[in-house]
């Protein structure tokens, strides 16, 4: 077995007492690495839960569990040890001797497969393209170049220096590691810049272009479910929101990073978000939308008639969530929201959500469906900051989020919309949308209560529609305040257009097919 003569290591773990130095002869066992201390002591290590991380051509950093020779106490604690080798050749060849002896470990014909929390929920196709799309320098730039966002991370970061100032720091899903950058320069001690995809790599290529603060960031390759840390957290900082707040899953990682690495009293940055909802009225988005399955009404493509299809057509495009930036005075009554506490949630509570809906029409018009927009909280003890992706707001490359009903909903002024938004977590790191909107019973009748009409949507937020290419109609942006001048129903569209639309929608929409 291999033997590594005269390496230097450094006792880095918080639970040892103050940082220790020795020169130790390294041997492997199978299974076991053991240490031969110059007093003759030898501690063993279990390779077999032990993670090995390069902090550079030389140094690596060890974490496991530990249990020492000849000792019956079964107590075992995380240790974390810094090994420094004399020449590059030395710290591959340990690491390739760490990898031969946890597999010599293991009888003939077993297979070892390393489980986490994050392979148990995520489709391996999924997540196999989810890192490589952020290993790709051109999607950390798109993120690095959305000023609002990054600003507002700077500005959350340099103007509460003093949660930073001297605390040790994780930086959940790091990407460039430009967080991490963030913290070191708001004084951190030392921030764990935890990336799991390829631009790992790249993040240490730009923090050690950045000689004041490389000293004090160490980049680990790897998901946060699975990696080792030497020490407890003061504060998480992470950009882990998506489309509508939650695509990607990436909240879940945030929160079981807050329970695997942050110290008790730690913060967090950002510590809660809020999707924010509301009813929308916009015809123009709902005939696009429509017209998209017109292809399917032809009877002679190619001599093919394609008709049977229109339906399935029509519900597809339905299915898409709208992602678009959009003219607040489309909404219909004031926003709702629904919070997310990171600081305290369950991670489970993260695969279904469920929020209620309730609104009062501030106009007559028809419905198309909800608008969604999300925003976090940075809750400094100098200063809080809301990072928001409001309409109206300044535009963000998150913009907003429309899930468009395929039977719009005809509302008078002051009649009540309820409904419901489920969003259901699934295995390619998004949700399923089911919305019900309903309007209650309006005018003559109403004290008896009941429900008028309801229009029900299953979304995939998957498969977006991103619209930023098309004209946004915000120079005849229908004004709430002369509804009349709106597209008042799908029988004053062009025939064109009607034959878009389902013919039982068509019935359905009449104005004079409602109760109102
Ligand atoms: C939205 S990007 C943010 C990148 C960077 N923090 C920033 O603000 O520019 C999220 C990053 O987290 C990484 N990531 C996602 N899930 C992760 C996990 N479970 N463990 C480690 N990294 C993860 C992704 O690869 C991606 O680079």
């Amino acid at each position: 077995m291999a033997e590594f003569a005269g390496v230097s290591v450094s006792d880095i773990s918080a639970s040892a007492s103050g940082q220790q130095h020795f020169v130790a002869a390294a041997c492997f066992d199978p299974g076991q690495l053991r240490l031969r201390l110059p007093d003759s002591v030898e501690i063993r290590f279990d390779l077999k839960t032990a993670q090995v991380l390069r902090l550079s051509a030389v140094a690596l950093l060890f974490v496991t569990g530990e249990s020492k020779s000849g000792n019956e106490d079964k107590n075992s604690f995380s240790r974390a040890l810094k090994f420094e080798f004399g020449t590059e050749n030395e710290s591959r060849d340990f690491c390739s001797a760490v990898e031969k002896c946890r597999h010599g470990s293991l009888e003939n014909g077993t297979v070892i497969v390393h489980k986490s929390k994050f392979d148990d929920k995520i489709e391996p196709t999924s997540a196999k393209m989810y890192f490589h799309y952020y290993g790709q320098l051109l999607h950390q730039q798109n993120m690095l170049q959305d000023y609002v966002r990054t600003g507002t991370y700077y500005a959350a970061v340099v103007e509460n220096r003093i949660d930073f100032n001297g605390r040790v720091v994780v930086d959940v899903g790091a990407g460039s590691g430009i967080l991490s950058l963030f913290a070191a320069q708001a004084g951190a001690k030392h921030v764990y810049a935890v990336e799991a995809s390829e631009m790992a790599e790249y993040a240490r290529k730009l923090i050690d272009g950045n000689p004041s603060l490389r000293e004090r960031i160490t980049v680990v390759k790897g998901k946060v479910e699975e990696i080792d840390l030497p020490e407890k957290a003061d504060i998480l900082i992470s950009e882990p929101m998506g489309t509508l707040l939650v695509n990607e899953r990436m909240l879940e990682s945030y929160v079981i990073a807050r329970d695997r690495f942050l110290a008790s009293n730690g913060k967090m940055f950002p510590s809660i978000g809020r999707i924010h909802m509301a009813p929308f009225s916009d015809e123009y988005l709902y005939v696009e939308i429509a017209n998209k399955a017109l292809f399917w009404q032809q009877q002679n493509y190619y001599g093919v008639n394609l008709t049977s299809l229109y339906g399935s057509a029509f519900q597809g495009y339905f299915s898409q969530p709208v992602v678009d930036a959009f003219d607040p005075r489309l909404l219909v009554s004031p926003p709702t929201f629904h919070t997310l506490n990171f600081t305290n949630m369950k991670e489970e509570e993260l695969y279904e959500i469920d929020i209620p809906l309730n609104y009062t029409a501030t106009v007559g018009t028809r419905v198309h469906g909800l608008a969604c927009w999300f925003d976090v909280l940075f809750d400094g003890s100098s200063v809080q900051r809301w990072l928001s992706t409001a309409p109206g707001s300044p535009t963000t490359h998150w913009y907003q989020l429309r899930c468009v009903l395929s039977q719009p909903l005809y509302v008078m002024a002051g009649q009540e919309i309820t409904g419901r938004l489920l969003l259901v977590a699934h295995s390619a790191q998004s949700y399923t949308i089911y919305l019900t909107m309903s309007v209650k019973m309006w005018g003559p009748g109403a004290e008896q209560g009941g429900i008028l009409q309801t229009s029900t949507g299953k979304l995939d937020l998957k498969e977006p529609y991103y619209r930023l290419s098309q004209p946004q109609p915000y120079a005849w942006a229908q004004d709430q305040q002369q509804p009349q001048q709106q597209i008042s129903s799908l029988q004053d569209l062009s025939p064109q257009i009607q034959d878009a639309v389902d013919p039982a929608l068509m019935q359905q929409s009449s104005p004079n097919s409602t109760a109102l």
